[in-house]
């Protein structure tokens, strides 16, 4: 392959795993990526350290969406300066291929990428519905690739082995898991205290990721209720917790969403209200169309909706899951990219 590879994009847990099954990939291939992300969000904290990584970058980057106009302004001008940082990172380390997984993080080496003569670049858009920063730049990329995009090469998710690998068919709901998304979801927490009582008197056990900030209140919840269940923020083994649980109660962030289906775990997805053009309701309705799920807005949430779940059949939904994902996803992209760059 010629040059270097940049891997960029970030902010959230969503973006990032897609950016490490790209970083993990190449490093399996000998041809070590650089990643560029934003000192700002989770990026550092992922790949600082991360061994398979060539370099990581953290530039001085900031989202310019949901600000107002004097915000918009300062973000613009330090990705205008930082596009001239990346340009220079380019220069020296002959980069010649740059994968964005999207997101503000990704801006200036996206940018770098279009103004640097000879490198190609490839857009992995992870939502149902493309994020700003992918719509305006997918018509300089050479492929952009999404699971939910007609003419995209490869449609199926790049989700890590190891949910495969602890994929199991559910017979019924003995455990429940309700995850929120990389920063945890209020709503889905008071769903979860809600219907503790009613889950613990049917014997059901609870697995709960609450997200950092909400983390006490809903321990404390659960020991008032006086039910032992396993309450967490943030695990770095999310797949194990997913392989213990029957059923997800979950927010429908893309790389939540086809982990659940690769692990073959039946869910109800209650969307993120605000996100972006309503993704999340759109990445669920994907599988809902197919039969394999079910959505609930959150305003809607009620303890019949609980109800219902607890006589879906389980098995059929997990079967269908199974049958509806691949495992190779991330060998097919990395392949396309590679011939390509020859
Ligand atoms: C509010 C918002 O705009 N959210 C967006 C954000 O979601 P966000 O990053 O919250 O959600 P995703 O579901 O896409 O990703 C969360 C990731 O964190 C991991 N995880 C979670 C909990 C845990 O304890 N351990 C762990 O490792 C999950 O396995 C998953 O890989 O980016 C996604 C991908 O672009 C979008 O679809 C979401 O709409």
């Amino acid at each position: 392959m010629k040059g270097r590879v940049v891997i960029t994009g970030g902010g959230t847990g969503g973006h990032l795993k897609v950016a490490k099954a790209f970083i993990d990939e190449f490093y399996k291939r000998g041809t070590p990526a650089i990643f560029i992300g934003s000192t700002s969000g989770q990026d550092r904290t992922w790949f600082e350290n991360d061994r398979k990584l060539k370099k990581a970058i953290f530039l001085d980057t900031k989202g310019v969406v949901n600000k107002n106009i004097l915000g918009k302004v300062s973000s613009l001008f330090k990705i205008a300066k930082e596009v001239n940082h990346c340009l220079n990172i380019f220069d020296t380390a002959d980069v010649q291929t740059v994968i964005s997984v999207g997101g503000f993080s990704a801006a200036p080496a996206t940018f770098a990428s279009i103004l640097s003569y000879g490198c190609k670049l490839y857009i992995h858009e992870q939502n149902s519905k493309m994020g700003k920063l992918n719509e305006l730049t997918s018509k300089f990329a050479t492929e952009v690739f999404s699971s939910y995009l007609e003419k995209s090469k490869v449609k199926d998710y790049p989700v890590s082995s190891e949910f495969f690998d602890n994929a199991r068919v559910r017979e019924k709901i003995e455990t429940i898991i309700f995850l929120g998304g990389s920063q945890g979801a209020v709503a889905i927490n008071n769903y979860a205290l809600s219907i503790a009582k009613k889950l613990d008197d049917l014997s059901i056990n609870i697995i709960h990721q609450t997200g950092k900030n909400d983390f006490q209140r809903v321990k404390q919840e659960y020991e008032k209720l006086g039910i032992n269940a396993d309450v967490f923020d943030f695990t770095d083994d999310i797949s194990k917790k997913m392989s213990k649980a029957d059923f997800a109660i979950s927010r429908s962030g893309a790389s939540t969403l086809w982990e659940l289906s690769a692990n073959a775990l039946p869910a109800l997805f209650i969307p993120y209200p605000y996100a972006a053009k309503d993704h999340q309701y759109y990445n669920a309705k994907f599988l809902k169309d197919k039969k394999l799920c079910f959505i609930c807005r959150e305003k809607n949430l009620t303890s019949q909706v609980i109800d219902k779940i607890l006589t879906c059949d389980v098995n059929s939904i997990s079967r269908g899951l199974v049958d509806s994902i691949n495992c190779d996803a991330i060998e097919s992209l990395v392949d396309i990219i590679i011939e390509n760059n020859q």
